[in-house]
C-alpha cells in the first residue's frame, strides 16, 4: 500500500443508504427530529458504512504514542520519560483509557510511532505493544524539521497497518488516541499552519502550563513557524516539518478506515490536529470523521471549526488517550440501536401528528 492508493481509495458517502436511514428515522415513534443529533450521527453511519441499519459491534480504540524533539524548550509539564511509562500503563490496562474502553467493550490496541525511550520486549504484556516506530522521537521544531517527508510517509502508511490489522479480527469502528509528552505543541503547530490563526490563540496549558508557561509555548511554536515555513497546501509538508510520528500514525489510520467505509471518532487536540493533515491529504475523508468532545485545550474549538466538525460532547476533559472518543463510541452505538430497534408508527399503532 502507498499514500497515493491510501487517498485513492476513499469513496464518497452511501447517499441511498442515508435516504433510507433518514425515511427510518421518519417512521420512528418519536416525533421527527426529537433525538436531535443521534438522529444525524445514525444517518452519518449508515452513509458511511453502506448499511441503512449499520450495526457496530467491533470498536477499535487505537491508541498511538510518540515523542518529540521540542521538549528540549521545556513545553510540557511533564518529563518525556512519561510517554513511555504510560505506554507500559496501557498495556497492563490501569490507564483511564483501559477503564472508559472496558466500560464501552472496546479493544485497546497500543502502538509505539516514535517513543524515545526503548520499551522492554520481554515483559510478556509489551508483546502486545505494535511496534512500528519511524524513529526514537522527532527533531526539535523549534530548530528544524520534526522528520523528513519520507518519515511523514512511514508514519501515515504506520497508522494504517493499524488498521488494517485491526480490521481482520473486526472494526466496526475505529476512535483515535495519543500519547505523547509534548504532542500539543506540534499539534498547535499544525493548527496555526493551516488555519493561519496567531499561536497565541491555539497554544494551551497541555498538561498543566503556568501563564508564563503558556506564553513561552506561543512563542515557541511562532518560532517553529518561522523556522519551517509549513505549506498550509501540502499537508505531508505541514505534518513532516512541525508534527509528530503519533500524529502521521493518527491521520493514516484515519484515511484506513474510511478506505474500508469505517466511521472515525476523533478524540480531542492531538487527534483533530491529526484530523487536519488527514483532511489536508484528502478532503474525501471528512464525512467519515466523528468530533466526539470538545476538549479543554485552548484552540481546540478553531480546530473543528476548519474541520467544519461538530463536536457530541462537552465533559472538560484534556487527557488524550483517546478518553473522549471512547466516550463517542457509546453514543454512536446508541444511536444505531435506537434506528434499528425502536417501533415505528405502524408497528407500535401509536398516531401520527394530527
Ligand atoms: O486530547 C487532548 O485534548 C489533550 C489535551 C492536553 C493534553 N493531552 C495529553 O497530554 C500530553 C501532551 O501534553 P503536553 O503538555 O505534554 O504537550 C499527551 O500525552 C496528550 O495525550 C491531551
Ligand atoms: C500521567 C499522564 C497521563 C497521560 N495520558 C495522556 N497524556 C498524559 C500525560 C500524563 C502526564
Amino acid at each position: 500500500m502507498d499514500l497515493e492508493e491510501l487517498i485513492r481509495r476513499i469513496p464518497p458517502l452511501d447517499e441511498a443508504a442515508m435516504a433510507a436511514a433518514r425515511a427510518r428515522q421518519n417512521r420512528l415513534t418519536k416525533p421527527p427530529g426529537s433525538l436531535g443529533r443521534l438522529e444525524e450521527l445514525a444517518v452519518q453511519l449508515a452513509g458511511i458504512t453502506g448499511q441503512a441499519l449499520p450495526r457496530i459491534q467491533h470498536k477499535v480504540i487505537a491508541v498511538m504514542a510518540g515523542d518529540h524533539g521540542v521538549v528540549a524548550e521545556g513545553v510540557s509539564a511533564y518529563p518525556q520519560a512519561v510517554t513511555a511509562q504510560m505506554v507500559a500503563n496501557f498495556l497492563r490496562g490501569g490507564a483511564a483509557i483501559n477503564v472508559l474502553a472496558r466500560h464501552v467493550d472496546a479493544r485497546v490496541v497500543v502502538a509505539d510511532l516514535g517513543v524515545a525511550t526503548e520499551l522492554p520486549d520481554q515483559d510478556p504484556l509489551a508483546r502486545a505493544l505494535v511496534r512500528v516506530k519511524v524513529a526514537p522521537g522527532t527533531g526539535n521544531i523549534a530548530q528544524g524539521p520534526a522528520m523528513s517527508r519520507e518519515q511523514a510517509v512511514q508514519a501515515l502508511l504506520a497508522g494504517a497497518q493499524v488498521v488494517e490489522q485491526e480490521l481482520a479480527r473486526g472494526l466496526d469502528i475505529l476512535a483515535t488516541g495519543d500519547m505523547g509528552i509534548g504532542n500539543t505543541t506540534p499539534s498547535a503547530a499544525i493548527a496555526a499552519a493551516f488555519t493561519g490563526r496567531p499561536p497565541q490563540e491555539i497554544v494551551g496549558r497541555g498538561t498543566g502550563l503556568d501563564e508564563a508557561g503558556l506564553a513561552h509555548k506561543a512563542e515557541v511554536v511562532r518560532r517553529a513557524l518561522a523556522v519551517n515555513r509549513p505549506s498550509a497546501e501540502d499537508g505531508l509538508d505541514v505534518l513532516a516539518k512541525v508534527g509528530g510520528f503519533e500524529i502521521g500514525g493518527i491521520a493514516g489510520a484515519m484515511l484506513a478506515a474510511a478506505g474500508h467505509r469505517r466511521p472515525v471518532m476523533v478524540d480531542g487536540f492531538i487527534s483533530t490536529a491529526a484530523a487536519m493533515v488527514a483532511v489536508a491529504l484528502a478532503p474525501q475523508v471528512r464525512p467519515y470523521l466523528i468530533a466526539a468532545h470538545h476538549s479543554v485545550e485552548q484552540g481546540h474549538g478553531i480546530m473543528l471549526e476548519w474541520l467544519r466538525l461538530q463536536p457530541l460532547l462537552k465533559l472538560e476533559m484534556r487527557l488524550g488517550e483517546g478518553t473522549g472518543a471512547a466516550l463517542g463510541i457509546s453514543l454512536a452505538e446508541a444511536a444505531c440501536k435506537l434506528m434499528a430497534e425502536m417501533a415505528t408508527f405502524d408497528e407500535a399503532g401509536v398516531s401520527e401528528r394530527a
